[in-house]
Protein backbone atom coordinates (compact mmCIF):
# COMPACT_ATOMS: atom_id res chain seq x y z
CA UNK A 1 0.00 0.00 0.00
CA UNK A 2 1.31 3.36 -1.41
CA UNK A 3 0.46 5.74 1.96
CA UNK A 4 -0.31 8.99 0.64
CA UNK A 5 -1.05 12.40 2.75
CA UNK A 6 -2.82 15.05 0.93
CA UNK A 7 -2.31 19.18 1.85
CA UNK A 8 -4.52 21.56 1.37
CA UNK A 9 -7.31 19.18 2.69
CA UNK A 10 -9.99 21.37 3.11
CA UNK A 11 -9.76 23.21 -0.21
CA UNK A 12 -11.80 22.62 -3.89
CA UNK A 13 -8.88 20.25 -4.90
CA UNK A 14 -7.97 18.65 -1.66
CA UNK A 15 -11.50 17.30 -0.93
CA UNK A 16 -11.48 15.71 -4.99
CA UNK A 17 -8.13 14.08 -4.14
CA UNK A 18 -9.52 12.61 -0.87
CA UNK A 19 -11.91 11.07 -2.44
CA UNK A 20 -9.52 9.64 -5.63
CA UNK A 21 -7.37 8.33 -3.06
CA UNK A 22 -10.53 6.64 -1.24
CA UNK A 23 -11.55 5.12 -4.78
CA UNK A 24 -8.27 4.17 -6.19
CA UNK A 25 -6.96 0.60 -5.35
CA UNK A 26 -2.88 -0.37 -3.41
CA UNK A 27 -3.44 3.41 -1.91
CA UNK A 28 -4.02 4.85 1.49
CA UNK A 29 -4.54 8.28 3.07
CA UNK A 30 -2.06 8.76 5.57
CA UNK A 31 -2.60 12.13 6.68
CA UNK A 32 -4.79 15.12 5.53
CA UNK A 33 -3.28 19.01 6.33
CA UNK A 34 -4.45 22.27 6.60
CA UNK A 35 -2.68 25.79 7.42
CA UNK A 36 -3.09 25.91 11.14
CA UNK A 37 -6.17 28.01 12.21
CA UNK A 38 -7.86 26.85 9.72
CA UNK A 39 -11.40 25.99 11.18
CA UNK A 40 -11.64 22.28 9.78
CA UNK A 41 -8.12 21.39 11.67
CA UNK A 42 -9.30 18.78 14.22
CA UNK A 43 -11.94 17.62 11.98
CA UNK A 44 -12.34 14.57 9.59
CA UNK A 45 -10.86 14.69 6.16
CA UNK A 46 -13.99 12.78 4.46
CA UNK A 47 -16.21 15.48 5.43
CA UNK A 48 -14.81 18.36 2.80
CA UNK A 49 -14.66 14.64 0.43
CA UNK A 50 -18.56 14.39 0.63
CA UNK A 51 -17.68 10.63 2.26
CA UNK A 52 -18.78 11.59 5.77
CA UNK A 53 -16.45 10.30 8.67
CA UNK A 54 -13.37 8.33 7.22
CA UNK A 55 -11.14 8.42 10.44
CA UNK A 56 -8.58 10.83 9.42
CA UNK A 57 -8.38 14.19 11.13
CA UNK A 58 -7.20 16.93 9.53
CA UNK A 59 -3.70 17.69 11.12
CA UNK A 60 -1.56 21.07 10.67
CA UNK A 61 1.66 19.12 11.74
CA UNK A 62 3.44 19.11 8.86
CA UNK A 63 6.63 17.36 9.82
CA UNK A 64 4.23 14.52 11.55
CA UNK A 65 2.52 14.36 8.32
CA UNK A 66 5.40 14.40 5.90
CA UNK A 67 7.09 11.75 8.43
CA UNK A 68 3.90 9.60 7.93
CA UNK A 69 3.57 9.32 4.61
CA UNK A 70 5.40 7.88 0.72
CA UNK A 71 4.44 10.48 -1.20
CA UNK A 72 2.53 13.96 -0.62
CA UNK A 73 -0.26 15.36 -2.30
CA UNK A 74 0.26 18.93 -2.52
CA UNK A 75 -2.29 21.74 -3.92
CA UNK A 76 -2.28 24.71 -2.32
CA UNK A 77 -0.22 28.06 -3.40
CA UNK A 78 3.51 28.12 -4.74
CA UNK A 79 5.12 29.18 -1.30
CA UNK A 80 3.66 26.57 0.72
CA UNK A 81 4.12 24.14 -1.76
CA UNK A 82 8.22 25.39 -2.07
CA UNK A 83 7.96 24.51 1.61
CA UNK A 84 6.36 21.25 1.39
CA UNK A 85 9.17 19.94 -0.69
CA UNK A 86 12.01 21.46 1.26
CA UNK A 87 10.09 19.19 4.31
CA UNK A 88 9.87 16.00 2.09
CA UNK A 89 13.38 16.78 0.76
CA UNK A 90 14.67 16.45 4.75
CA UNK A 91 12.58 13.30 4.99
CA UNK A 92 13.29 11.74 1.69
CA UNK A 93 9.83 11.57 1.14
CA UNK A 94 8.12 12.06 -2.65
CA UNK A 95 6.00 14.38 -3.76
CA UNK A 96 3.28 15.52 -6.39
CA UNK A 97 2.67 19.11 -6.91
CA UNK A 98 -0.34 21.08 -8.37
CA UNK A 99 -0.26 24.56 -7.59
CA UNK A 100 -0.02 27.21 -10.05
CA UNK A 101 1.40 30.55 -9.99
CA UNK A 102 5.47 29.63 -9.84
CA UNK A 103 7.47 32.39 -11.21
CA UNK A 104 10.53 31.06 -12.55
CA UNK A 105 12.84 32.02 -9.83
CA UNK A 106 10.53 29.48 -7.85
CA UNK A 107 10.18 26.66 -10.41
CA UNK A 108 13.80 26.67 -10.40
CA UNK A 109 14.34 26.94 -6.66
CA UNK A 110 11.71 23.63 -6.85
CA UNK A 111 14.26 22.04 -9.49
CA UNK A 112 16.66 22.65 -7.01
CA UNK A 113 15.01 20.97 -3.88
CA UNK A 114 13.88 18.16 -6.32
CA UNK A 115 17.90 17.09 -6.67
CA UNK A 116 17.29 15.56 -3.37
CA UNK A 117 13.53 13.37 -3.89
CA UNK A 118 11.45 12.79 -6.91
CA UNK A 119 9.13 15.30 -7.61
CA UNK A 120 6.23 15.80 -9.99
CA UNK A 121 5.32 19.61 -10.53
CA UNK A 122 2.13 19.90 -13.04
CA UNK A 123 -0.45 22.63 -13.95
CA UNK A 124 -2.76 20.29 -14.96
CA UNK A 125 -3.00 16.45 -14.42
CA UNK A 126 -5.88 15.48 -16.55
CA UNK A 127 -5.23 13.10 -19.24
CA UNK A 128 -6.87 15.77 -21.78
CA UNK A 129 -4.49 18.59 -21.23
CA UNK A 130 -1.51 16.60 -21.58
CA UNK A 131 -2.36 14.76 -25.09
CA UNK A 132 -3.39 18.79 -25.69
CA UNK A 133 0.87 19.74 -25.11
CA UNK A 134 1.83 16.57 -27.18
CA UNK A 135 -0.84 17.47 -30.18
CA UNK A 136 -0.02 21.84 -29.85
CA UNK A 137 3.89 20.95 -30.30
CA UNK A 138 3.42 19.24 -33.53
CA UNK A 139 0.72 21.82 -34.88
CA UNK A 140 3.11 24.65 -33.82
CA UNK A 141 5.88 23.41 -35.99
CA UNK A 142 4.08 22.00 -38.87
CA UNK A 143 2.17 26.11 -38.96
CA UNK A 144 5.34 27.35 -38.55
CA UNK A 145 5.59 31.40 -38.33
CA UNK A 146 2.57 31.95 -40.97
CA UNK A 147 -0.14 31.32 -38.05
CA UNK A 148 -0.66 34.04 -35.41
CA UNK A 149 -1.24 32.43 -32.09
CA UNK A 150 -3.35 33.23 -29.12
CA UNK A 151 -4.54 31.47 -26.12
CA UNK A 152 -7.72 32.27 -23.84
CA UNK A 153 -8.35 30.55 -20.60
CA UNK A 154 -11.52 30.32 -18.73
CA UNK A 155 -11.56 29.58 -14.50
CA UNK A 156 -14.26 30.53 -11.76
CA UNK A 157 -13.85 33.32 -9.90
CA UNK A 158 -11.92 32.08 -6.89
CA UNK A 159 -8.99 31.52 -9.13
CA UNK A 160 -6.35 33.32 -7.58
CA UNK A 161 -3.61 33.12 -10.12
CA UNK A 162 -3.32 34.68 -13.86
CA UNK A 163 -2.98 33.76 -16.52
CA UNK A 164 -3.43 29.90 -15.86
CA UNK A 165 -0.87 27.08 -14.90
CA UNK A 166 -1.87 25.07 -17.95
CA UNK A 167 -2.12 28.27 -20.40
CA UNK A 168 1.34 29.41 -19.52
CA UNK A 169 2.40 25.47 -20.25
CA UNK A 170 0.41 26.03 -23.37
CA UNK A 171 2.44 29.48 -24.19
CA UNK A 172 5.71 27.23 -23.39
CA UNK A 173 5.24 24.76 -25.31
CA UNK A 174 4.07 26.96 -28.58
CA UNK A 175 6.63 29.24 -27.87
CA UNK A 176 9.57 26.59 -27.86
CA UNK A 177 8.26 24.11 -31.23
CA UNK A 178 8.66 28.05 -33.27
CA UNK A 179 11.98 28.76 -31.62
CA UNK A 180 11.07 31.52 -29.34
CA UNK A 181 11.41 32.45 -25.23
CA UNK A 182 8.07 32.50 -24.42
CA UNK A 183 8.42 35.22 -21.30
CA UNK A 184 9.97 37.50 -24.22
CA UNK A 185 6.88 37.17 -26.81
CA UNK A 186 3.50 36.49 -24.18
CA UNK A 187 1.52 38.99 -24.45
CA UNK A 188 -0.60 39.63 -21.50
CA UNK A 189 -2.57 43.08 -22.13
CA UNK A 190 -3.65 44.92 -25.45
CA UNK A 191 -5.40 47.96 -24.55
CA UNK A 192 -5.78 52.22 -26.63
CA UNK A 193 -3.92 52.37 -29.74
CA UNK A 194 -1.71 49.67 -29.29
CA UNK A 195 -0.79 48.92 -32.38
CA UNK A 196 -0.61 46.05 -35.12
CA UNK A 197 0.20 42.64 -33.73
CA UNK A 198 3.78 41.25 -33.91
CA UNK A 199 3.96 38.16 -35.65
CA UNK A 200 6.01 36.67 -32.43
CA UNK A 201 3.75 37.33 -30.11
CA UNK A 202 1.68 35.00 -28.00
CA UNK A 203 -1.59 36.59 -26.84
CA UNK A 204 -2.75 35.49 -23.47
CA UNK A 205 -6.24 36.22 -22.48
CA UNK A 206 -7.90 35.37 -18.75
CA UNK A 207 -11.55 35.07 -18.29
CA UNK A 208 -12.95 34.50 -14.60
CA UNK A 209 -16.56 34.05 -13.24
CA UNK A 210 -18.55 31.97 -11.69
CA UNK A 211 -18.09 28.18 -11.24
CA UNK A 212 -15.94 27.32 -14.31
CA UNK A 213 -13.99 24.36 -13.63
CA UNK A 214 -11.11 25.39 -16.15
CA UNK A 215 -11.16 25.80 -20.61
CA UNK A 216 -8.59 26.22 -22.90
CA UNK A 217 -8.31 27.00 -26.28
CA UNK A 218 -5.25 28.00 -28.31
CA UNK A 219 -5.81 29.86 -31.40
CA UNK A 220 -4.00 29.23 -34.48
CA UNK A 221 -5.13 31.98 -37.02
CA UNK A 222 -3.98 32.67 -40.23
CA UNK A 223 -5.15 34.26 -43.29
CA UNK A 224 -7.91 32.99 -44.56
CA UNK A 225 -8.68 29.92 -41.78
CA UNK A 226 -8.00 28.52 -38.39
CA UNK A 227 -7.43 26.22 -36.09
CA UNK A 228 -9.04 26.01 -32.51
CA UNK A 229 -7.71 23.51 -29.81
CA UNK A 230 -9.69 23.49 -27.19
CA UNK A 231 -10.35 21.59 -23.44
CA UNK A 232 -12.78 22.04 -21.59
CA UNK A 233 -12.72 20.26 -17.68
CA UNK A 234 -16.50 19.33 -16.65
CA UNK A 235 -15.19 18.59 -13.27
CA UNK A 236 -12.27 18.63 -10.79
CA UNK A 237 -12.15 14.59 -10.83
CA UNK A 238 -9.88 14.38 -13.89
CA UNK A 239 -7.45 16.22 -11.75
CA UNK A 240 -7.85 14.42 -8.48
CA UNK A 241 -7.17 10.72 -10.06
CA UNK A 242 -4.45 12.42 -12.21
CA UNK A 243 -2.57 13.50 -8.84
CA UNK A 244 -3.32 9.55 -7.73
CA UNK A 245 -1.60 8.27 -10.59
CA UNK A 246 1.21 10.49 -10.11
CA UNK A 247 1.75 9.60 -6.59
CA UNK A 248 1.61 6.05 -7.26
CA UNK A 249 4.41 6.17 -10.50
CA UNK A 250 6.51 8.83 -8.48
CA UNK A 251 7.74 6.88 -5.57
CA UNK A 252 11.01 4.67 -5.81
CA UNK A 253 11.75 6.82 -9.07
CA UNK A 254 15.17 8.28 -9.12
CA UNK A 255 15.33 11.92 -7.36
CA UNK A 256 14.59 14.56 -10.12
CA UNK A 257 11.59 17.38 -11.48
CA UNK A 258 9.00 14.88 -13.38
CA UNK A 259 6.08 16.23 -15.27
CA UNK A 260 2.94 14.69 -16.06
CA UNK A 261 4.20 13.97 -19.44
CA UNK A 262 6.74 11.39 -17.65
CA UNK A 263 3.98 10.19 -15.76
CA UNK A 264 1.60 9.04 -18.69
CA UNK A 265 4.64 8.28 -20.94
CA UNK A 266 3.70 11.36 -23.01
CA UNK A 267 7.20 11.82 -24.13
N1 LIG B 1 -2.42 20.75 -11.43
C1 LIG B 1 -3.73 20.62 -11.60
O1 LIG B 1 -4.24 19.70 -12.27
C2 LIG B 1 -4.64 21.61 -10.89
C3 LIG B 1 -6.02 21.45 -10.94
C4 LIG B 1 -6.81 22.32 -10.18
C5 LIG B 1 -6.19 23.31 -9.42
N2 LIG B 1 -4.85 23.43 -9.43
C6 LIG B 1 -4.15 24.40 -8.57
O2 LIG B 1 -4.17 23.90 -7.24
C7 LIG B 1 -4.12 24.99 -6.33
C8 LIG B 1 -5.26 24.88 -5.32
O3 LIG B 1 -6.50 25.02 -5.99
P1 LIG B 1 -7.89 24.95 -5.20
O4 LIG B 1 -8.94 25.36 -6.16
O5 LIG B 1 -8.00 23.64 -4.51
O6 LIG B 1 -7.66 26.13 -4.13
P2 LIG B 1 -8.32 26.27 -2.68
O7 LIG B 1 -8.03 27.67 -2.25
O8 LIG B 1 -9.73 25.78 -2.69
O9 LIG B 1 -7.48 25.23 -1.77
C9 LIG B 1 -6.17 25.47 -1.29
C10 LIG B 1 -6.16 24.97 0.16
O10 LIG B 1 -4.80 25.05 0.63
C11 LIG B 1 -4.87 25.42 1.99
N3 LIG B 1 -3.59 25.93 2.49
C12 LIG B 1 -3.09 27.20 2.40
N4 LIG B 1 -1.92 27.28 3.07
C13 LIG B 1 -1.67 26.05 3.59
C14 LIG B 1 -0.63 25.51 4.39
N5 LIG B 1 0.41 26.26 4.80
N6 LIG B 1 -0.70 24.19 4.74
C15 LIG B 1 -1.74 23.43 4.35
N7 LIG B 1 -2.77 23.89 3.61
C16 LIG B 1 -2.74 25.19 3.22
C17 LIG B 1 -5.97 26.48 2.02
O11 LIG B 1 -6.46 26.72 3.33
C18 LIG B 1 -7.01 25.84 1.10
O12 LIG B 1 -7.91 25.02 1.81
C19 LIG B 1 -4.17 26.26 -7.18
O13 LIG B 1 -2.84 26.72 -7.39
C20 LIG B 1 -4.76 25.78 -8.50
O14 LIG B 1 -4.42 26.55 -9.59
C21 LIG B 1 -4.07 22.61 -10.17
O1 LIG C 1 -9.13 25.65 -10.61
C1 LIG C 1 -7.95 25.96 -10.85
O2 LIG C 1 -7.34 26.82 -10.20
C2 LIG C 1 -7.22 25.25 -11.94
N1 LIG C 1 -5.95 25.49 -12.07
C3 LIG C 1 -5.05 24.86 -12.98
C4 LIG C 1 -4.30 25.89 -13.80
O3 LIG C 1 -4.01 27.00 -13.30
O4 LIG C 1 -3.94 25.58 -14.93
C5 LIG C 1 -5.66 23.75 -13.78
C6 LIG C 1 -7.12 23.93 -14.05
C7 LIG C 1 -7.93 24.28 -12.79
Amino acid sequence: MVKIAVCGAAGRMGGRIIAAVREADGVELSGALERPGHPMVGQDAGFNAGLGAIGVAISDDLNALVAGCDVLIDFTTPKVSLKNLEACALKKKAIVIGSTGFTPEERALAAELAKEIPAVLAPNMSVGVNVCFKILKDIAQTLGDDFDVEIVEAHHKMKKDSPSGTAVRMGEVVAEALGRDYNKVANYHREGICGERTKEEIGMQTVRGGDIVGEHTVYFIGMGERIELTHRAMSRDMFSRGSVRAAQWIVGKKPGLYDMQDVLGLK
